[in-house]
């Protein structure tokens, strides 16, 4: 199996360090928990390259983690993906994927499932919708490596469910950070970060 992310990392914050060291192998499904406040979603803007390392090296599909990276072959499911709010989702849509490939059909075919109503604006939704709208971009994007920030959040238990199976269903690799319990059942990998240090590691 090969290792398509490498990670040694130092990085510092006022008052916080994150000092961690784990490869992930093509494929696998490794969900990162820990407190709040435990490192999680620095340790995931580390590998999407957005946050530089003080020290030590991200390395994805043996590239440093750039812009070009972040174009193909891996995603990022933002919570900071800005929406524009007085143009619809449709329009919101069209404006996204001019900016990467995603698979459109897939896109389409995840509004349908989620229910999204393309017609209104983005203010117009609730938290959820907003939510799985992004997780239909995320899960067409078609990128080798899927980085999930709480995909779950402000879902229902049945939207949960779904996003749970597309998770383990997926193709490519999938590192996501998340409190829910329920997804516990779609990896085979789990990092408990503690402090900015990883307490264990447990493989499925
Ligand atoms: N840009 C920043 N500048 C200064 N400190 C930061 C910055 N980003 C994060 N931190 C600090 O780093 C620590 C880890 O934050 P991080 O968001 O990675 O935690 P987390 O495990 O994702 O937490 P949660 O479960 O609450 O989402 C926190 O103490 C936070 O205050």
């Amino acid at each position: 199996m090969s290792e398509i992310v490498k990670v040694d990392v130092f990085k510092k914050f006022k008052n916080f360090e994150l000092k961690v060291n784990f490869s992930v192998n093509e494929g696998e499904k490794v969900l990162i928990q820990g407190p709040n406040g435990s490192g999680k979603t620095t340790l995931l803007y580390l590998i999407y390259g957005v946050l530089n390392p003080d020290s030590g090296y991200v390395r994805v599909f043996n590239k440093n983690p750039t812009v070009e990276l972040r174009k193909s072959e891996m995603y990022m499911l933002e919570e900071y993906l800005i929406f524009l709010e007085n143009i619809s989702l449709q329009e919101n849509l069209d404006f996204i994927t001019s900016l990467r490939y995603f698979n459109i059909n897939k896109t389409h075919e995840l509004i349908n499932k989620f229910d999204l109503p393309l017609y209104k604006k983005p203010y117009q939704l609730s938290s959820g919708q907003r939510r799985l709208f992004k997780l239909a971009l995320a899960f067409s994007s078609e990128a080798k490596l899927l980085l999930l920030d709480e995909p779950t959040s402000n879902l229902d238990i049945e939207n949960s469910k779904v996003v749970k199976d597309m998770i383990r269903e997926y193709s490519g690799t999938i590192i996501f950070a998340s409190h829910d319990i329920l997804l516990k059942e779609s990896c085979n990998k789990t990092i408990y970060l503690r402090t900015g240090k990883i307490e264990r590691i447990e493989i499925k």
